[in-house]
């Protein structure tokens, strides 16, 4: 299979408007399929990192191609079909609260009506077919009435699950995913990343603190320090060292 990178970084650099340097000319290449994992202390610059794939950040330098295709350069309708293809999942879950999560999970689809439409609730039997498949999926179709803010943490991570499943995109951002779940709760809500990647043959970015769960679901490791990228390797040829080095501010650059 002729590897096009799904997601590729050239030169790319984020400075905010204060002046803080968020990225310093990031390249990177990520395959279809891939499930990488980024680290770092907090402050290195992986959220920006991961909101610079998907436009919530303008970058300042370089250019991002996703499928082959700039997306720092896409204008608004291509930018909409673009994003299409990228799900997020945050930390916070980003649910609608007072919604249901029948209500919550269709929202995956939005960016395929338009508007009117959606205000009007027309969405199709076909999509909320979908919908309940995908919280089958993550063990959550008993609850498809209910109100987001009557589930836990972790249920409510699931929900946002479904709702990227329901979008189908060919890519997922996760932000943190886990930090705010016990232990147990983060396990099962990497198991759904996990799904995804294997079984929707989604390409999966994740953010993680927990180096625990970093080496038990990335195929790929990258560290970021300080807005440059530190190391990036297979997560088999990857020694504890590396890690320790990324979180105790190690001097000098790790080898790709
Ligand atoms: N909106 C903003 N305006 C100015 N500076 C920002 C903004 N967002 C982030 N930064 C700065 O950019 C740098 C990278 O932040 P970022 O949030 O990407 O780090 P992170 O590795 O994701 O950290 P954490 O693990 O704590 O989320 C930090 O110095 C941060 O203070």
């Amino acid at each position: 299979m002729a590897e096009q990178p799904m997601i590729e970084m050239k030169n790319v650099t984020k400075v905010y408007d204060n002046g803080t340097v968020g990225l310093k000319n990031i390249n990177l290449k990520i395959n279809k399929g891939e499930f990488v994992v980024i680290v770092g202390l907090s402050g290195a610059g992986k959220s920006t990192l991961l909101r610079a794939i998907n436009r919530l950040h303008d970058i300042s330098e370089g250019d991002i191609l996703i499928d082959g295709e700039s997306i720092t350069k896409a204008k608004s309708k291509n930018l909409r079909l673009m994003r299409r293809k990228i799900g997020m999942i945050f930390q916070s879950f980003n649910l609608v609260k007072r919604s249901s999560v029948l209500r919550n999970v269709l929202a995956g689809r939005l960016a395929y009506y338009p508007t009117w439409k959606t205000t009007f609730n027309l969405f199709t039997d076909e999509d909320k077919q979908r919908t309940y498949e995908a919280l089958q999926s993550v063990g959550m179709a008993e609850k498809v009435y209910s109100r987001a803010d009557e589930l836990s943490g972790g249920q409510q991570q699931r929900v946002a699950i479904a709702r990227v499943l329901t979008q189908r995109p060919e890519i997922i951002l996760a932000d943190e995913p886990t930090a705010s779940l016990d232990p147990k709760t983060s396990r099962q809500v990497m198991e759904d990343l996990k799904m995804l990647n294997e079984k929707f043959d989604m390409t999966v970015v994740a953010n993680l603190h927990s180096i625990e769960l970093a080496k038990d679901f990335g195929h790929r490791v990258i560290g970021v320090r300080a807005g440059e990228i530190v190391y990036d390797g297979k997560m088999e040829d990857t020694p504890q060292s590396v890690f320790d080095n990324i979180y105790n501010g190690g001097k000098g650059k790790e080898e790709d």
